[in-house]
């Protein structure tokens, strides 16, 4: 094995063949570790200068869980011997070549924001595609909002907790359209790729993935309650469409509902579904705006005001008409002003 340093190593490697029984959830090897197929030139490519704590053996010899399978690929929890988590994503589907996936990684990787999951390092060969990520050990905003109900209760999360992690959101959102000379877009917003850190601000995770991807099916984009109007090839999403899909999370986080869900009807429209941007532009209208908050907040006093604030905001952010919808810089000050102390 060859490490070379000039502040990002490139180590030379092989991967072997991907394992197609690797779904099951409990944790074990992931890769065969007899199975030798090596192609030439594929190697994993760190970032974050010389001092990894693992490598490509290290990796691939390690137990990992399935935490969950995307439409981008399946994502497992890796933890290594020296028990350091990380969370390696394959990848399916991938429509770039060699050479644009590895211009699109060196583009993410650059970026360095404490609100932004960093990718640690990724891997290309013909069969195998993969993604490396810092882990967040508190799952995702979705679970958070979500999750596991009817199995145990959830920790209900209060307005605090809500406007920390809209403001770390938003923060990580506006770092990330700062990428590629102000060109970079994530295309791909939404609960379950935002986390939390340590101080439970949100943070974004899988940055920039979309446009390397097959475009996904317009079905999943107009079911999904993330997506923008317009978005008609996911591989063209924009910062617009970014910003709509952050709105949309805006109002998950106000609402507690879940856009995907049909849980969203309007009973003025037959209990008909409607996504929610929809749902809460009609309820808005007819001046009940009170009734979109999520019941769990319901006891806390003199937040409500705050909370009608960020509702315009969200509210702005969803607008129909791209050219109406704020820019993310803009997003973060207003959420900033919602309390001067955040
Ligand atoms: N860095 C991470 N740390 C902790 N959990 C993660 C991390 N990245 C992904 N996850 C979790 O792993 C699960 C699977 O993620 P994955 O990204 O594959 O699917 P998804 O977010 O549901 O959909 P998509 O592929 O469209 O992003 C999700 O519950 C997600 O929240």
């Amino acid at each position: 094995m060859m490490i070379t340093c000039f502040g990002k190593s490139r180590i030379s490697g092989k991967l072997r063949k991907r394992d197609s029984s690797s779904t099951s959830s409990p944790p074990r090897n992931w890769t065969s570790k007899d199975d030798n197929t090596e192609e030439e030139g594929s190697k994993i490519i760190f970032f974050g200068g010389k001092n990894h704590s693992f490598d490509l053996d290290d990796l691939l010899s390690s137990s990992a869980q399935v935490l969950g399978k995307g439409a981008f690929g399946t994502t497992y929890k890796v933890t290594m011997e020296d028990m350091s988590t990380v969370v390696v994503k394959r990848l399916k589907e991938v429509v770039a070549g060699r050479r644009e996936f590895e211009q699109q990684m060196e583009i993410i990787g650059m970026i360095r924001h404490e609100n932004v999951a960093e990718l640690k390092a990724y891997y290309y060969s013909k069969d195998d595609k993969l993604a490396v990520y810092s882990y967040y050990t508190q799952g995702s905003l979705s679970q958070m909002l979500h999750g596991n109900i009817g199995m145990y209760d959830r920790v209900p999360l209060s307005w605090d907790a809500r406007l920390r992690i809209a403001t770390g959101a938003a923060r990580g959102l506006a770092k990330i359209h700062e990428g590629n000379n102000g060109r970079l877009i994530h295309g791909n917003i939404k609960s379950s790729n935002i986390f939390l850190d340590s101080q439970g601000y949100g943070c974004i995770g899988d940055i920039g993935l979309t446009t390397i991807m097959r475009s996904l099916p317009r079905r999943t984009c107009l079911t999904s309650g993330y997506h923008a109007p317009e978005i008609t090839d996911t591989r063209r999403s924009t910062q617009s469409s970014d910003v709509y899909s952050f709105g949309v999370v805006l109002l998950e986080l106000l609402t507690g509902k879940s856009p995907a869900s049909p849980a969203v009807t309007d009973a003025e429209h037959g209990g008909e579904n409607m996504d929610l941007a929809s749902w809460i532009r009609n309820v808005v209208a007819k001046d009940w705006t009170g009734e979109v908050f999520d019941i769990e907040m319901l006891s806390e006093s003199g937040v409500e005001d705050e909370m009608v604030e960020m509702l315009q905001i969200g509210l702005a952010c969803v607008g129909v008409k791209q050219q109406e919808r704020p820019r993310i810089a803009q997003v973060v000050k207003l959420i900033q002003d919602i309390r001067s102390t955040e």
